[in-house]
């Protein structure tokens, strides 16, 4: 098998951007590699529009370097303007060109002869299924179809990097996922780095190859999506990405004790405070039987009685929260379809063990 010793696309190193003392982007580190989607998933005001902005070369990093494919491009002595970069923008107010016609807006940033420029913008055009409006205006096109103007129109130079800031949420939900997928489909054909920007879990799940979790500057975690949901590093990677419960308990050899039984807690102190925080949809829910619930199982360990506090129907599955007996807590469980128990309802829960983390409290 051959090894693909070429360097990354994209790639940062120790990026540190500040703002009057206060540190904004603080040591991010990332590779994206050609034809991948790399999501940089955040809240709001966590660094991930500075470090596109790094990146794309209008704002300048404190230190760190940024390289393409293997050649610097910029560190703190050293820096390609923007406009030599071979990157392609696509933000949340993709403004179009209203005083030009869609085929001169994906032409806007193209050289060369006129007959080549034509034949990119109407290839593009084409992939983005607006090959009939080519001659048309801005302002002629829903939001759907003037955002994959400006795809089109970030695409058109063969760029080598795409960063994208958001580039969805002006849409209606409606609208949202297939414009999502068929950008993706796109933007694998022309092969281009993408660094995509979003703060919404379900996008970058959706569209990432890779995920880089950022929180407060510093990316937390950094994997494949199905990794960074299933292994996530702490509580608050995990409450990103979904609601959760959490139980609190102290390890006595290496065992977490809770009313659900108990928790393996390997290499943690004796006396140490954990949480074990899990998700909802891993909860099972059992009929009460004359006062009891379920045996307990290696699997699901002890099963805890609650009542039903509220339950709603969410479209593709249910939310019930019960009234917890061991504390009085609230514990949130989801199922698949419509399950809508009567409030004041007793059911016996358990919790899957391969689906828990043990944290640090
Ligand atoms: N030019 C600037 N001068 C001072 N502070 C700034 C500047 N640009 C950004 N900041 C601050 O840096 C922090 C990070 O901003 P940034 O836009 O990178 O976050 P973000 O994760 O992209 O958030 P959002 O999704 O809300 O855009 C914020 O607190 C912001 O107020």
């Amino acid at each position: 098998m051959a090894i693909n010793t070429a360097p990354p696309r994209l790639e940062i190193r120790n990026l540190v951007c500040r703002f009057g003392g206060r540190t904004v982007v603080d040591d991010v580190s990332l590779t994206v590699q050609a034809g991948q989607v790399t999501c940089l998933l955040g809240p709001s005001g966590c660094g991930k529009s500075t470090t596109l902005r790094m990146i794309a070369g209008v704002e300048m990093q404190d230190s760190g370097e940024i390289y393409v494919d293997g050649k610097l491009v910029c560190d703190t002595v050293f820096r390609v303007p923007p406009e030599r970069r071979e990157i392609g923008l696509m933000f949340q107010d993709f403004a179009l060109f209203p005083h030009l016609s869609v085929a001169d807006n994906v032409a806007f940033g193209l050289k060369g002869a006129k007959e080549q420029k034509r034949e990119r913008v109407e290839e593009l055009l084409r992939k983005v299924d607006l090959i009939r409006h080519i001659d048309g205006f801005p302002h002629q096109l829903s939001g759907g179809e003037q955002q994959r103007v400006a795809l089109a129109r970030a695409l058109a130079p063969r760029p080598r990097i795409m960063l994208m800031d958001e580039p969805f949420s002006g849409l209606d939900n409606r609208l949202r996922d297939g414009i999502r997928d068929e950008t993706l489909a796109i933007l694998k054909e022309e092969d281009a780095a993408v660094l995509l920007v979003t703060h919404e879990p379900e996008e970058a799940m959706r569209m990432a190859d890779e995920i880089a979790l950022m929180r407060r500057g510093k990316i937390v975690q950094q994997g494949a999506p199905y990794n960074v949901y299933t292994r996530p590093v702490d509580k608050a990677a995990v409450a990103f990405f979904s609601d959760v419960n959490v139980l609190q308990s102290q390890v006595n050899g290496a065992l977490a004790q809770t009313p659900f039984g108990q928790f393996l807690a390997p290499g943690v102190p004796d006396g140490t405070d954990v949480e074990i925080v899990f998700r909802p949809q891993h909860v099972r829910l059992d009929f009460d039987r004359n006062g009891k619930g379920p045996l307990p199982t290696a699997t699901d360990g002890v099963a805890a009685r609650g009542v039903v506090e509220r339950a709603r129907f969410l479209g593709n599955e249910s939310l019930i929260e019960f009234r917890m007996d061991y504390d009085g807590s609230i514990l949130k469980a989801t199922v698949p379809n419509v399950f809508v128990p009567n409030p004041g309802r007793v059911m016996w829960l358990t919790i899957r063990r391969d689906r828990c983390f043990v944290f640090p409290a």
